[in-house]
């Protein structure tokens, strides 16, 4: 039987007094694209950095995070090899994170940076394999025009993209996505999504994202794991996420947070097309 992608037993987390997480057990396997929902400051994000060693758990405590196999922290501990684990397991951020007076390849080149020998690393000295690796990133991205312009020249989804691209140089089994549409106008959004399905259809690449949007998580995803208050309040196949479900997940959420889960994407546009 193959390793699980990703482990979490007994999570929990305190922020000073305020329980962030409490006791939260899960498996994803290799090849899974999961979203993970719940209102604003149910845990969503907290939970994703756990997965990557940025936070820790509770310490002392039973919390364990394992990844392909590896211990990412155990009882409020990092794990000693927590920094190479991070270096294996691709993350985007709501935010991009480019470098944007750089030019997009040289983006796309950087998440390269932590699989290369130090001193290469050091002084950006990227192979012509490490260029046309990372052109061919920006092409499965639709981007491979655009490869000489500045990063801060791009559109929020033209940079969410280049982002994509970047974790793509580290060929990782392994992506999380923290709120990776939730700044993007639907249709870039849409775009997004549709690369990211791809990564996991076409790689078998593990993805796991959050989501403010119930209905792209049900369009794109076919697990989720729904966090209320910090409890993990629903972990299945989404269509088994009911709309009384949804209802109870949001309740303390109020309406209005309701209603902005409701699609900011096109869910009826045809897929695959990238503009
Ligand atoms: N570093 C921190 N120090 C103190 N409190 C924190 C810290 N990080 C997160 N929190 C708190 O933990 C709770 C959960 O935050 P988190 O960002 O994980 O929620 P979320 O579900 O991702 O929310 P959103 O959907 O609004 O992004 C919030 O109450 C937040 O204020």
């Amino acid at each position: 039987m193959s390793i699980p992608s990703i482990v979490v037993e007994r999570l929990s987390k305190t922020f000073g007094q305020h329980p962030v997480l409490r006791d939260i057990d899960f498996t994803i396997h290799a090849g899974e694209m999961v979203a993970l929902i719940g209102p604003s400051g149910s845990g969503k994000s907290t939970l994703l950095r756990h997965l990557i060693g940025l936070t820790r758990g509770d310490r002392g405590a039973a919390g364990r995070v394992r990844l392909q196999g590896r211990e990412v922290q155990a009882g409020g501990r990092l794990a000693r090899a927590s920094r190479q684990q991070r270096c294996r397991t691709g993350y985007i951020f709501q935010q991009f994170n480019l470098v944007g007076r750089l030019s997009v390849l040289t983006n796309v080149l950087i998440g390269r940076l932590g699989c290369m020998p130090r001193g290469r690393a050091l002084f950006g000295r990227f192979t012509p394999e490490e260029r046309d690796m990372a052109r061919r990133a920006l092409a499965r991205v639709g981007l491979e025009a655009l490869a000489d312009q500045r990063a801060n020249t791009l559109s929020g989804g033209q940079m969410q993209r280049v982002a994509i691209a970047r974790v793509l140089m580290q060929d990782t089994d392994v992506i999380l996505a923290d709120e990776p549409i939730a700044s993007l106008d639907p249709r870039s959004a849409r775009e997004v999504m549709q690369i990211l399905e791809r990564v996991n259809a076409e790689d078998g690449r593990t993805v796991v994202i959050t989501l403010h949007q119930v209905e792209v998580a049900r369009r794109f995803c076919k697990r989720a794991i729904a966090l209320k208050a910090g409890r993990l309040y629903f972990d299945g196949p989404i269509g088994e996420l009911t709309d009384g479900r949804l209802t109870a997940l949001y309740e303390n959420a109020g309406l209005d947070e309701l209603k902005t889960r409701t699609p900011p994407v096109d869910l009826a546009a045809p897929v695959g097309a990238l503009g």
